[in-house]
């Protein structure tokens, strides 16, 4: 089965291209010849793909078919220009959830990944799509020197290197965007205390029951919660913990463990999607060679 995972679906970007006066007819009659080419070429490469299974499901839909219709394309001067950067909205398909590229200014998306719960041991609902967003100059200034010369691969394989991420004082956003329509305020938290409490377990012993009913405690029975609602929990300079919901600060919280904890949660050992880690990570790697 041709399996893409997060075949991203761009927006259009909402900034208007700036196009000299002097060159705008020329530049748009070619731009649209290479767009509609491309668009030509990409609905080609989805029929034969999809025939041929030659996707490789590890990258994105865009990026196949640019693999495909431009094999050489990493050779070419625009080779490192990452697709995603170009727009203002990702897609997570499974959901449909829409992430915004870059929140807080310059922390710009590392991954998406999808957060499933068994009920009852009886089947699995989608709760909520996440993204995980980091500032790459920061990520460069806290962690350059130590690790700036080994490869993204070396870096995927170094735990000093995750761990660092997860304890430095790097500003990091894990965004939550509500998918199941049922959800209860109640089970936000209760699912919160289990989770986060399990971690506040695992790296900090079991002295931390007051760190987390302030935790949970921020998730008030007056919220409610529909599909579509959002919750930022931000990790800001000096391990503040800041809580948002749906644009609306509930709470923050300086613990240096309670951020590790719930970083662990999304990029972790044991983490809620493997393969939005596996991306957040390489994305983190990437930073470092820029
Ligand atoms: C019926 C399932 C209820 C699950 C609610 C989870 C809501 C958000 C919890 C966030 C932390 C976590 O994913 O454990």
């Amino acid at each position: 089965m041709v399996s893409l995972r997060f075949p991203f679906l761009f927006s259009q970007p909402k900034r208007p291209c700036t196009i000299s006066n002097a060159t705008t007819s020329r530049s748009f009659s070619a731009a649209t010849v290479v767009a509609c080419s491309f668009a030509a070429g990409a609905a080609a490469f989805s029929g034969i793909a999809a025939a041929q299974k030659i996707t490789n499901p590890k990258r994105s839909f865009l990026q196949n078919a640019l693999d495909f219709l431009l094999p050489n394309h990493s050779s070419l001067p625009w080779g490192s220009l990452s697709l995603a950067d170009t727009s203002s909205t990702v897609v997570e398909s499974k959901t449909g959830m829409s992430f915004p590229s870059v929140v807080s200014e310059s922390q710009r998306l590392l991954g998406i990944g999808l957060r499933r719960k068994s009920v009852l041991g009886l089947k699995n609902i989608d709760v909520y799509a996440f993204g995980v967003y980091a500032d790459n100059d920061e990520v460069k200034k806290v962690l350059g020197q130590k690790y700036g010369k080994l490869s993204i691969s070396e870096l995927k394989e170094n735990e000093g290197f995750k761990e660092d991420l997860m304890e430095g004082d790097i500003c990091m956003t894990v965004r939550l965007q509500i998918v199941y329509s049922k959800l209860s305020i109640r089970s936000v938290r209760s699912a919160f205390e289990e989770s986060v409490g399990s971690r506040l377990q695992k790296f900090g012993g079991p002295d931390n029951k007051e760190l987390l009913r302030r935790f949970a405690s921020q998730f008030k029975d007056e919220y409610k919660i529909p599909k579509g609602s959002v919750i930022e929990l931000s990790k800001d300079r000096g391990h503040v913990l800041r809580t948002r919901i749906d644009g609306k600060e509930v709470g923050s919280i300086q613990s240096k463990l309670l951020c590790r904890s719930i970083l662990d949660l999304y990029m972790g050992e044991d983490p809620f999607d493997r393969q939005a880690k596996e991306e957040i990570e390489s994305k983190l790697a990437s930073f470092l060679q820029q």
